[in-house]
């Protein structure tokens, strides 16, 4: 089974280098934490939180055209050469994967809090009680942080065919996210504050494209009326037909680096970026819960925490099943 601090004989170090190799990755590069947080979604709901989506080859995961725009790989792979370095063949993809996605939420705050370290000098040259404001602030933008249970294996299966029955698409009504989440174990709660997760991250064009249309004039009509108009237009702006498949928004048009509750005030003004956004605080199911996590972060941080702990055990193979992987891409 799995358990706190799996690694505390074989690898004392497992989860510190994880976290380092997430912090660095994502100083470099903003769009990490997204990325490694999508990761586990994809890699959880299909087969168990086991790393196949990780595996490459003809037909697996990987290459269905669900996962075309998943990321974070590299990051992965990178924790993966240090731990085999350090523990090898002790250390699960598996467990890579949980422990970089609950990472990556946290690191949103560490990254400010490697700023506020360089920013010392120029701190101390404004007044201090200037000073002590930004730090607050600033404090306040990172995502919970909480200790995680490990011992995941790695599975050896990874089927193209088993992704698009098992993920979510954005045209999903509440009745087929209900139906999936409770496949997994997960509850309407769960759905509410799992899909929290748009508040950092991008989204391709064609992701809510058919939630409106633009006449040849340029005048908008909304398909979905349950989206706000301005926010169609600066979406259509973003997204002008034609524009190139590659071209992404924020999923979070007002934070979008920042872990907060800032997703569920976005659903109050009617400025969910998905229809599966929207129905959230359409359905008169999960509307209290929106409300609730829009008024207050703390109780949305604390929900993130069950929720996310219960993601991360949907199907886990552990003791003798499946395997330690030496290479994440590649089964034994
Ligand atoms: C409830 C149903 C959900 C639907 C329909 C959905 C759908 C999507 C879609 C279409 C995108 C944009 C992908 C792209 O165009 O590149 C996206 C992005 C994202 N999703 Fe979800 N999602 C759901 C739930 C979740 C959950 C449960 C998590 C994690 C706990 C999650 C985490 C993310 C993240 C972090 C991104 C941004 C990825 C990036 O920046 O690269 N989503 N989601
Ligand atoms: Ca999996
Ligand atoms: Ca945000």
């Amino acid at each position: 089974s799995l358990s706190f601090n799996f690694y505390a004989s074989s690898c004392p170090t497992a989860e510190l280098i994880v976290s380092n190799m997430v912090r660095s990755a994502s100083s470099s590069d903003p769009t990490i934490p997204g990325k490694l947080l999508r990761l586990l979604f994809h890699d959880c709901f299909v087969e168990g939180c086991d790393a196949s989506v990780l595996l490459q080859g003809n037909g697996t995961e990987r290459s269905d055209p669900a996962n075309t725009s998943l990321g974070g790989f590299s990051v992965i792979d990178s924790a993966k050469s240090v731990l085999e370095i350090f523990c090898p063949k002790t250390v699960s993809c598996a467990d890579i994967v949980a422990l970089a996605a609950r990472d990556a939420v946290v690191t949103v705050k560490s990254l400010i809090l490697i700023f506020i370290f360089l920013c010392h000098i120029c701190l101390q040259m404004q007044s201090s009680v200037e000073g002590l404001n930004i730090v607050v602030v600033f404090e306040q933008a990172g995502g919970p942080a909480f200790e995680m249970p490990t011992g995941r294996r790695d599975g050896r299966i990874s089927n193209a065919a088993n992704v698009r029955s098992n993920i979510v698409d954005t045209s999903f009504t509440m009745i087929e996210m209900i139906r999936l989440f409770n496949s997994k174990g997960l509850s309407l709660d769960d759905l509410v504050t799992l899909s929290g997760a748009h508040t950092i991250g991008v989204a391709h064009c064609n992701a809510f494209s058919d939630r409106f249309q633009m006449d040849s004039k340029g005048n908008l009509t909304l398909i979905d009326t349950s989206l706000d108009k301005a926010y169609a237009k600066e979406l259509m702006k973003k997204c002008p037909s034609g524009s190139s498949a590659s071209k992404t928004v924020n999923n979070d048009p007002e934070t979008s680096f920042a872990f907060d509750n800032q997703y569920y005030i976005n659903l109050l003004g009617h400025k969910g970026l998905f229809q599966s956004d929207s129905v959230l605080v359409e359905d008169e199911r999960t509307s209290a819960r929106v409300e609730a996590f829009a008024n207050d972060q703390e109780t949305f941080f604390r929900s993130w925490r069950d929720s996310f702990l219960k993601l991360t055990t949907i199907g886990v193979k552990t003791d003798d099943e499946g395997e330690i992987r030496q290479s994440c891409s590649f089964a034994n």
